[in-house]
């Protein structure tokens, strides 16, 4: 092994897809192997294992449902397990792991949910891939080994949605990870914390980008690879936007923008630590890892108005309208107080003379899964003002430089959709973003004319 250097150490992810059974796990090992800074590995649970212990974890499902997702996620691990050959520890592990996830479902669907006991069941599908990861790369002939993900990363009691605590963090990493950096390349779950209690918690959906650029802060990395299934980030999600072309640079500001906006390729708080001990950030393909990829940064050589579109569906408008409102002082407080308390973030905002407009992500990053807007919030907003909840809306983004200082671009995005409705519109806030509310049946229309009118020509 390459002598280590602290200074050169890179923090590398693979997502669920780059996990999902041996042959891929192979890849992931290819792209490790060939580079010997790569010290650290997070991983996330392999694709289709957390919407599964998702699903357990609400305690909903009846016996027999929940005999079929647990001997579903069976089914992907000991895929795995079985072509691994791993040693007879491995094995008794694994079986330890898959018999906790029965005896954690049947508590929660017999006794009832509880909160800590949920992140404890979600957290297992990530613990397997960090232990198949570990002993492939021991197969392999590397020194690594899998390493418990919640003695770093502190977090809040938050359970399903749980924020880090980066200082502590940093503690704990100097503590307990870099000893082992000389002697080890290192293999950890993403998305998986500890309160101060040392409970399980989770970081909400998508969390292992997030955990990933802990990790990099805390050890301030050379760099943070993020690998998935994509060869980087596009100007639009490819799925959506079929012409959409990988991006080779883009700044920390607008790659956060498109993580907000729905871009499901980075979670949206990842890019807070890398950039704050700035560490640059590769994303790439497991599957073709030689490909340029993109590279986010501080500063990048180009700076076009327009880099990039995003969408996020499942918006919700809620509108309060109250008379107390008019020329009164604290109504918006009060609002906000309240949304704080049920941890709701607003993202869009509109007022008139006795109303306020909000739209609120209801795609829901809580990794239980629970729903947003709940009886006891509406109930506590009852006394405030008249509430009207709307649905079926998608928020689209356009995402580049010096949006709201260069002439014709909002007349261009209205010109170019000139027959869709508009609901709402945020201008300016940002230099980074121009978003529109629109309905959710519009919204791959107007993505896709959008990208041909900004980005194609
Ligand atoms: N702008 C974008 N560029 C690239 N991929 C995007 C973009 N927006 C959304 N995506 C989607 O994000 C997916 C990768 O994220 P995800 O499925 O969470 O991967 P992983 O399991 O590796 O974390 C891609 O398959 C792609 O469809
Ligand atoms: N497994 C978790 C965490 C995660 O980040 O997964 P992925 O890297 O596959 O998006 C989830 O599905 O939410």
């Amino acid at each position: 092994m390459q002598k280590y250097l602290e200074s050169s150490v890179i923090v590398a992810k693979f997502g669920g897809t780059s996990v999902a059974d041996l042959p891929a796990l192979q890849r992931c090992a290819d792209i490790i192997q060939a580079n010997p800074a790569i010290r650290v590995v997070v991983v996330s649970a392999a694709a289709g294992v957390t919407n599964r212990l998702v699903a357990l974890a609400k305690g909903k499902s009846n016996d027999a449902e929940r005999m079929q997702l647990l001997s579903e996620i069976m089914a992907i691990q000991h895929s795995i397990s079985g072509e691994l050959l791993p040693t007879p520890e491995i094995n008794a592990q694994l079986r330890e792991y898959l018999s906790r996830m029965a005896e954690l479902s049947a508590y929660l669907s017999e006794v009832g949910v509880e909160a800590s006991k949920q992140d404890e069941l979600l957290a297992l599908g990530e613990r397997c891939s960090s232990m198949f990861l570990a002993e492939l790369l021991r197969q392999r002939g590397l020194t690594s080994r899998d390493f418990d993900a919640c003695q770093v990363i502190r977090t809040d009691s938050h359970f399903g949605n749980a924020e880090a605590r980066p200082m502590r963090i940093g503690m704990l990493a100097k503590e307990y990870l870099k000893p082992l950096l000389e002697n080890y390349c290192v293999v950890t779950q993403g998305f998986i914390g500890s309160d101060a209690a040392d409970r399980v918690t989770t970081l909400g959906r998508g969390g292992s980008d997030l955990s990933a650029a802990l990790f990099a802060e805390a050890l301030k990395a050379h760099a943070l690879q993020i690998w998935t299934d994509v060869d980087g980030i596009y100007t639009c999600d490819p799925r959506q936007v079929p012409s959409a072309r990988p991006i080779a640079e883009i700044t920390f500001a607008e790659a956060a923008e498109m993580a907000t906006f729905g871009a499901k390729i980075l979670h949206p708080a990842t890019l807070l630590p890398a950039q704050r001990a700035q560490v640059p950030v590769f994303v790439g393909c497991t599957r073709e890892p030689e490909k340029p990829g993109t590279w986010i940064k501080s500063k990048t050589q180009q700076r076009p108005v327009c880099r990039a579109l995003s969408l996020r569906r499942g918006q919700v408008l809620l509108t309060a309208r109250s008379l107390n409102m008019l020329h009164a002082r604290g109504f918006l407080a009060e609002l906000f107080a309240i949304l704080a308390r049920h941890r709701i973030s607003v993202d869009l905002i509109t007022t008139s003379e006795v109303s306020v407009a909000l739209t609120l992500d209801a795609t829901g990053s809580h990794s239980s899964g629970n729903s947003l807007i709940s009886n006891e919030l509406l109930a506590e907003l009852a006394p405030l003002c008249d509430v009207e909840v709307e649905d079926g809306l998608a928020l689209v983004a356009i995402i580049g430089h010096e949006l709201s200082n260069t002439p014709e671009v909002a007349s261009r995005v209205f010109q170019m959709i000139a027959k869709k409705n508009i609901r709402m519109i945020s201008q300016g806030a940002s230099p980074n973003n121009l978003c529109i509310l629109v309905r959710e049946d519009d919204a791959s229309d107007i993505l896709n004319t959008l990208h041909r009118g900004f980005l194609e020509t």
